[in-house]
């Protein structure tokens, strides 16, 4: 079942590009990553599924329902993080915490503490007095006190340190494990690569490319070097070869491709030594986001 879709979705801040004609679907049960530079278009996709922003052109859905006419109904199923959290900072977390858990027909306030419990957020506090990573907490045990069938997160770990990073990535497991789809925004690849089933890469306001993150991982990608006692041979050129660069007594490169047909084409290369590596995500992405992507 697809639980979110984007169709043609473009939004324009007066003459400044957010989104153009951005149109792909998460599929119920996914993780879903949503990855790209600053300024790509990542909060202003999100916000306009939240209906905070009205689309110029195209729509989107949540669980069948239009995201303009909708949103009050998809409010109830649907936890949300924004990439900037503002609060009453008057008020105390575990104040807030009831507050929120008070727009949704359930009780909130077990699954409340068993999120901060695990966050290691102490609800007795006042907002006001919290650092910039508690507030995150704050922000994302708000999304996720009622359960949520549909998360959308604008870049969740930034302000969380390393071990909280990991126990959100728990917490977002056990949440797809009850049932939810997920959907975040992040700069972070490592964090992308943890933990999405799929992910879409947008490039400035554009859709590059939605990718299946094993494929990513595995099948289509390889680091090649080559090293070739006599440099003058090491003049190569291969079918899906990408970022060629020199190396000491060699060339390395991104290769995009069967490993088959890598295989057949190096038959006829006279190399020395061989080394085949699986590139980072860095690595892979960086060729998205100069190139535009590439054909699969
Ligand atoms: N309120 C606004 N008014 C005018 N332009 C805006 C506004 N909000 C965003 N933009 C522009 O829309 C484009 C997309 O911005 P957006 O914040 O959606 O990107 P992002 O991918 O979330 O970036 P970041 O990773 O830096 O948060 C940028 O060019 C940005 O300058």
């Amino acid at each position: 079942m697809t639980i979110i879709e984007l169709n043609g979705l473009t939004k324009y801040y007066g003459k400044n590009r957010g989104i153009e004609d951005v149109t792909f679907s998460v599929e119920e049960g996914e993780i879903f990553g949503f990855i790209g530079p600053n300024g790509a278009g990542k909060s202003t996709a999100i916000r306009t599924l939240l209906n905070l922003i009205y689309p110029t052109k195209g729509s989107a859905m949540i669980m069948g329902r239009d995201v303009v006419k909708d949103s009050q109904k998809i409010r109830k199923f649907t936890g949300y993080l924004p990439s900037e959290v503002h609060y009453y900072e008057d008020m105390k977390v575990k104040e807030l915490f009831a507050y929120s858990g008070g727009f949704y027909k359930k009780d909130c306030a077990r699954n409340a503490s068993y999120l901060a419990e695990r966050l290691e957020l102490d609800t007795s506090r006042k907002i006001e007095d919290l650092s910039f990573g508690n507030r995150k907490k704050v922000g994302i045990v708000q999304a996720m006190l009622h359960d949520p069938r549909v998360l959308i997160l604008d870049e969740p770990t930034s302000g969380l340190d390393p071990l909280m990073q990991n126990v959100f990535f728990d917490l977002i497991r056990e949440a797809r494990d009850k049932g939810a789809t997920i959907f975040f925004s992040s700069h972070y690849l490592s964090e992308v690569q943890k933990l999405c089933d799929r992910v879409a890469i947008i490039k400035e306001g554009r859709l590059i490319k939605v990718e299946n993150m094993e494929d990513i991982r595995t099948n289509q990608f390889k680091n090649v070097s080559l090293l070739f006692h006599d440099a003058s041979k090491a003049n190569v050129n291969i079918d899906g070869m990408l970022q060629k660069e020199r190396i000491p007594h060699g060339i390395r490169f991104l290769y995009s491709g069967s490993s088959r047909a890598l295989l057949d084409q190096l038959k006829t290369v006279p190399f020395d030594d061989i080394l085949i590596e699986e590139p980072s995500l860095e690595e892979v992405f960086i060729h998205y986001y100069e190139k535009g992507g590439v054909e699969s």
